[in-house]
């Protein structure tokens, strides 16, 4: 590896952690080189790579052991690769574990889980400002942020359609106690300088948000930082080119990486226990003293939390979408019970095959 090379892999997050975890895998793939996949088709993946981008598949091994719809590459994983000779394609050996992933449950026949993005550092939930803010849908977007291990700030846009910005902010705040919430409007271009903390070189930062909230717009305002500066950078470029394929993550001129997958924008919410907990945990806790274990939260009698909505301490929204939430999480996991005992009973005759969690080709390639 020269340093030239190098630097392209740093560029896109590869540190010293990655190298740590690398020492920590099998040897047989410990002196391949790293990449990071920027882009995900129905049959391959986009890489960066030491030498540049390369398009590149998995190898049958890999395939043979993947034993699940989650273990297959996706957005933002670092892979161990084999560079093909003479050709602008690689094969993915190996993934390494991921730091952060965001996950989607999938219910099929098997409930799978799939990843709709890795190795995110922080997760951009983005709201606006406008009859569209919803503080039932940030929570939302909170749990999942939880669950994927990547840190939560919450982006209120098109701040200069509101008269009092600062009213919103201190509603998010108060559910998400400690989280970050910046307003901004990419309109009048305020409140960029707010996000400078999160845009450092080599930090990975997913947008979520539901439709028409201003992520395209928010992803142009970021990318369009310092024009003169970008010149410059493409000046320097070793290979002289601009590639304008479709990538979904991509570096802005700060050396920040974006990540803009279509299953992160418009984020399924679904369920877990962790991060709903993490979430709602006032409610936890005001539930630890309710009178029966198992209270459901609906009569006053010795009930904590709904005592707590009688003496206005406690949103009843917010207690709402907790219960809805809950019910969702059950749900979930019922299917996914029912669904484990069938796997279990028929898991022998199936096991050479792994055909009860492999993917069939269509199932994992078509976009639900
Ligand atoms: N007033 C105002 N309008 C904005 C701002 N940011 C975005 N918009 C407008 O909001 C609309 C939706 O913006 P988009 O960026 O397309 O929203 P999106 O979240 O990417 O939507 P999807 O692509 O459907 O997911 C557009 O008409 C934008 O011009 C802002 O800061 N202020
Ligand atoms: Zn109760």
């Amino acid at each position: 590896m020269n340093n030239n090379v190098n630097n392209q892999i740093q560029t896109y997050g590869w540190n010293t952690y990655w190298y740590s975890i690398l020492a920590e895998q099998n040897p047989d793939i410990q002196h391949l080189p790293p990449a990071r996949v920027i882009a995900q088709f129905s049959h391959s993946y986009k890489l960066m790579t030491e030498s540049g981008e390369h398009s590149a598949g998995v190898t049958g091994k890999f395939e043979f052991n993947a034993a699940k719809r989650g273990d297959y590459p996706a957005v933002g994983d670092w892979v161990m690769v084999e560079m093909l000779p003479n050709e602008s394609r690689s094969v993915i050996h190996a993934v390494l574990p991921r730091r952060t992933s965001m996950v989607r449950k999938v219910a099929g026949n098997v409930i799978e889980d799939q990843i709709i993005g890795a190795n995110m550092d922080y997760l951009f939930i983005v709201n606006a400002l406008n009859q569209d803010f919803n503080i039932r849908k940030i929570e939302r977007y909170l749990i999942a942020a939880w669950e994927s291990g990547a840190n939560p700030v919450v982006l209120l846009t098109k701040a200069d359609l509101c008269e009092q910005p600062t009213k919103f902010a201190s509603e998010v705040e108060n559910i998400a106690p400690g989280v970050p919430v910046h307003f901004i409007s990419a309109l009048l271009n305020q409140g960029k300088e707010q996000l400078q903390p999160y845009l450092q070189p080599g930090i990975t930062i997913a947008i979520t948000g539901s439709s028409g909230v201003g992520k395209s717009t928010l992803l142009n305002w970021l990318a369009e930082a310092d024009t003169q500066k970008v010149q410059g950078i493409r000046e320097n470029d070793a290979r002289g080119r601009h590639t304008t394929t479709h990538r979904e993550l991509f570096l802005l001129h700060n050396g920040a990486l974006i990540m803009d997958t279509p299953g992160m924008r418009e984020l399924q919410l679904w369920e877990s226990q962790d991060g709903w907990q993490h979430a709602f945990a006032d409610i936890e806790q005001l539930a630890e003293s309710c009178r029966y274990r198992d209270c459901r939260h609906d009569a006053d009698q010795g009930c904590s939390v709904v005592e707590a909505v009688n003496t206005g301490e406690l949103d009843p929204k917010r207690l709402a979408n907790y219960k809805k939430t809950a019910r969702e999480l059950a749900h979930l996991t019922r299917k996914e019970n029912a669904n484990n005992q069938k796997i279990s009973k028929k898991a022998t005759s199936y096991k050479s095959a792994r055909s009860y969690v492999r993917p069939n080709r269509n199932a994992y390639m078509s976009e639900d």
